[in-house]
């Protein structure tokens, strides 16, 4: 299998980073420094290598460097860009991502080796980028929106068309809901429900088969010494249930009559109350048995890492082509086994992956790793 691996990297004038530069020709690349000296920076400009608003979520006003001291930004905020040479599935590429504010539109613009393309949809041709942050341990206890956020990021990394799927059925939902909130017509209401479950139809079997062969890939590998557990996945929602009772083709017309029929109730809620806009991911201990909301907060960590591997290969295997992985303050919180562990699995993916942590010590069996210390502002080899 091939790696997809970053060669160089360059920042301009993103978040604590005027500018910078990082050059690598390792599988593990480690970046260690105190707490807020950058290192989640890093992680999060090359996940502005993939679709979506990057690891934190970000505004793009609020990603430009803003100079310590300096006065509150304007709510356009600063132009930021993120550069980076990859070899990656199609050979090596200079993937490129920035704001500006006073570009028209004020949109991310995305470029490969120079040209403009229309979206960041565009890189996922090149590179697939897979993140395990510690803003991610409340996945499990949270509301089921990050669940189905998590879920649809799966998806997207095998399936490239699905995020366009999934914004496409949140416009005709809040279609659907200004039509009833405004009594429109019925006919307007059909077309605009054929719309919506047409959608929510290609959502939902979209994110079944990721969980079926994210399923897959658990099964195959269980019974592989692992000090992670593994985990058993399925989906709870409206349209999921129909897909799995009815025949294929009946489904768009079975939630479409359940559409019409809810429109009273729907108009009064203000929403739609039903489809998979509300789908929850569940997820259990495979071992235990146990629901992971109900596991300990060691084990549903041990198992986000083990479903963030299961992830990662079946990526590489669909692609041909191993995904770039980032670790944010994973390793600190593992003990020596569940670390050595880690090291092993990421070894056996081949994956390069970007790692963080304030102790250096804690990556010290990572032998052949490139070394990087962070301080505000800076990056350099350690
Ligand atoms: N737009 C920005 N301009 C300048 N600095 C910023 C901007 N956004 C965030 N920062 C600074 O970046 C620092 C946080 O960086 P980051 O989260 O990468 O730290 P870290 O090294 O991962 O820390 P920790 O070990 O605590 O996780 C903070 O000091 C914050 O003030």
């Amino acid at each position: 299998m091939l790696h997809a691996a970053i060669l160089k990297l360059s920042l301009t004038g993103f978040r604590s980073y005027p500018a910078a530069q990082v050059a690598v020709e390792a599988r593990a690349i480690v970046l260690t420094g105190p707490n807020g000296a950058g290192k989640t920076n890093i992680l999060e400009a090359l996940s502005f290598l993939s679709p979506g608003r990057g690891l934190r979520r970000a505004q793009l006003a609020d990603v430009g460097h803003r100079p310590p001291g300096a006065h509150a930004p304007d709510a356009e905020g600063a132009p930021w860009a993120v550069s980076a040479f990859i070899e990656g599935a199609l050979g090596e590429v200079r993937l490129g991502t920035g704001y500006d504010p006073a570009q028209e539109g004020g949109q991310r613009r995305c470029r490969i080796d120079g040209e403009a393309v229309p979206s960041a949809n565009a890189f996922l041709d090149h590179l697939k980028v897979l993140w395990l942050t510690p803003e991610m341990d409340g996945l499990f206890l949270g509301p089921p929106g990050d669940r189905r956020r998590y879920l649809d990021r799966l998806v997207l990394a095998v399936d490239a068309s699905h995020g366009t799927r999934v914004n496409g059925l949140e416009r005709a939902l809040r279609s659907r809901n200004r039509l009833l909130e405004e009594n429109g017509s019925g006919r307007f209401l059909d077309a605009m429900e054929h719309e919506v479950a047409e959608l929510a139809v290609a959502v939902a079997a979209a994110r079944l088969e990721t969980v079926a062969r994210l399923s897959a890939e658990i099964a195959a590998h269980r019974d592989e010494a692992s000090p992670f557990p593994f985990a058993e996945l399925a989906l709870d929602g409206a349209v999921e249930r129909l897909i799995a009772q009815h025949p294929a083709l009946e489904v768009e017309d079975r939630y479409r009559a359940l559409l019409r029929d809810n429109r009273p109730r729907d108009r009064a809620a203000g929403r739609t109350l039903e489809g998979p806009h509300l789908t929850d991911l569940s997820v259990s201990h495979g071992e235990k048995r146990l629901p992971a909301a109900r596991c300990s907060t060691g084990e549903q960590k041990s198992l986000l890492i083990g479903l963030t591997l299961s992830h990662a290969r079946l990526v590489g295997s669909m692609q041909g082509l191993s995904p770039l992985l980032l670790l944010d303050d994973v390793v600190a919180y593992l003990d020596a086994e569940r670390r050595a562990g880690l090291f092993e699995a990421l070894a056996r993916l081949g994956a390069q992956v970007w790692m963080t942590g304030a102790d250096p010590s804690a990556f010290a069996a990572l032998e052949t790793a490139a070394r990087f210390t962070v301080a505000p502002g800076t990056i350099t080899r350690a």
